[in-house]
């Protein structure tokens, strides 16, 4: 007998096919909801000085600390900062040294560095490798490409993170960029001043730059990928609505950031490694960086699900561009073009009739490169190469579109099928 409801309604139960992610965990950690807000947390309820940021005396004798992330006099809403309510005074450290690391990441995108070259054409990677050394990281990082240059603060660059190992007493800042984290494999905990954030497949995370942190594997997790996109100017913003109205896309309450963390052990050997300009140095301290007991302000680490994102296209004829599915953004100098954007092709109906996906060929001003981060099927029109963990790209203007099994079996059929080309209204010749 079919299963009723008190009301004698029949039960009503749905799917969400957005949730076909494959490993879900449960998410330890505690957060704040919202894109771009000004936070607060402590560890100790009134903790956070109150109607002034700098008292002589903190509660606890704490050490106060200005973050920065735009310039001191920025417009209004492109002003970051935070502050920082610390156990030890972060300044307490030895000088820093030069240092050498077995990641290849690049910074410098110039025609004048050998180091990298152009390709004005279509290329796929098969997954990428995971490491067998032992590798953390910051050893971890290899640069796909990029263009612009981190000492011009103009331009971005897309890396692979391959690790199997933890960072231990190992922190890392990066100075050259803000950067984004998508996870493809494996779990992962990313530990920064302001807190804890626990990353799954799927999820994406941004830190902005100059923000100390440490990534380790979450238990139970033997290595992890993901991809990582840095900008070395600009910061992640969500793109304006314009007609779709006031939510869809990326929702801003479904951005989660941390809330205060205190390491157990503070008073603990540290090694903490700056890029800058591409190279690291590293500096010694006798205490954790994550000593952070309370802070507040707008420039603050923050993950989202990408399965949250509310896809939006037609729902009559034609195929919509790709910008619906735009999750971030980036400004870059020219204002009629972003820097980057971030899109999620995520699981959705395609209801849009008489008009045919896989799409048209195109030729976009934009070079493309696309990640597979647990899709099982060779769609997208990639090849059967183009894996969970893989990736493709297509330089700006090269032609492409769509070579999956529908495609061929509708041409087939058109083969079969001739368009006829007579005379008649549509066939006049233009004058
Ligand atoms: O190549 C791709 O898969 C990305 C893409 C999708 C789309 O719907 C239209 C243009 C485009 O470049
Ligand atoms: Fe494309």
């Amino acid at each position: 007998m079919a299963e009723q409801t008190k009301n004698n309604a029949p039960p009503f139960h749905f799917t969400d096919l957005r949730l076909t992610r494959p490993v879900r965990k449960d998410d330890p950690f505690e957060y704040q909801s919202g894109f771009g807000n000004h936070f607060q947390s402590e560890l100790i309820p009134g903790t956070l000085p109150l109607g002034q940021n700098h008292p002589q005396i903190c509660r606890f004798n704490l050490y106060t600390e200005v973050f920065t992330a735009s310039a001191f006099a920025a417009p209004r809403s492109a002003n970051q900062s935070s502050v920082l309510y610390r156990c030890r005074p972060s300044c307490a450290i030895d000088g820093h040294v030069d240092v050498e690391t077995r990641s290849a990441w690049q910074s410098c995108f110039l025609a004048t560095n050998k180091a990298v070259s152009s390709i004005a054409s279509q290329a796929e990677w098969a997954p990428f490798e995971l490491p067998n050394e032992k590798t953390d990281f910051i050893d971890g990082i290899r640069t796909v490409g990029g263009n612009g240059d981190a000492s011009l603060r103009d331009g971005i660059a897309l890396h692979i993170y391959a690790i199997n190992a933890d960072m231990n007493r190992r922190a890392l800042v990066n100075a050259d960029g803000e950067y984004m984290l998508v996870a493809q494999l494996g779990h992962i905990i990313l530990q920064t001043e302001m807190g804890r954030l626990y990353l799954q497949p799927g999820e994406i995370a941004v830190i902005p730059r100059g923000i100390k942190h440490r990534i380790s594997l979450a238990k139970g997790d033997e290595h992890a990928r993901g991809y990582m996109i840095e900008l070395f100017g600009s910061c992640w913003e969500l793109p304006t609505l314009g007609p779709i109205g006031c939510s869809g896309l990326a929702n801003p309450r479904d951005f989660l950031s941390p809330v205060a963390f205190v390491d157990d052990e503070l008073d603990a050997e540290w090694l903490v490694f700056t890029k800058i300009t591409g190279k690291y140095s590293v500096h010694r301290q006798d205490h954790s960086p994550f000593d952070v007991a309370a802070w507040h302000g707008n420039s603050v680490p923050y993950k989202y699900d990408l399965t949250k994102f509310v896809s939006v296209s037609s729902v009559s004829v034609d195929h919509t561009d790709p910008s619906v599915f735009t999750v971030l953004t980036a400004k870059s100098r020219d204002p009629d073009t972003p820097l980057v954007d971030f899109l999620w092709f995520g699981p959705r109906w395609d209801v849009a009739q008489n008009t045919f996906r896989p799409p048209f060929f195109h030729r976009n001003a934009a070079s493309e490169f696309l990640a597979n981060i647990y899709s099982e099927s060779a769609g997208a029109g990639r090849s059967a190469g183009f894996r969970p963990g893989g990736g493709s790209y297509e330089a700006g203007h090269i032609a492409h579109g769509g070579f999956s099994q529908p495609y061929l079996t509708e041409m087939r059929r058109m083969k079969n099928e001739p368009r006829i080309i007579s005379s008649g209204e549509n066939s006049k010749s233009p004058t």
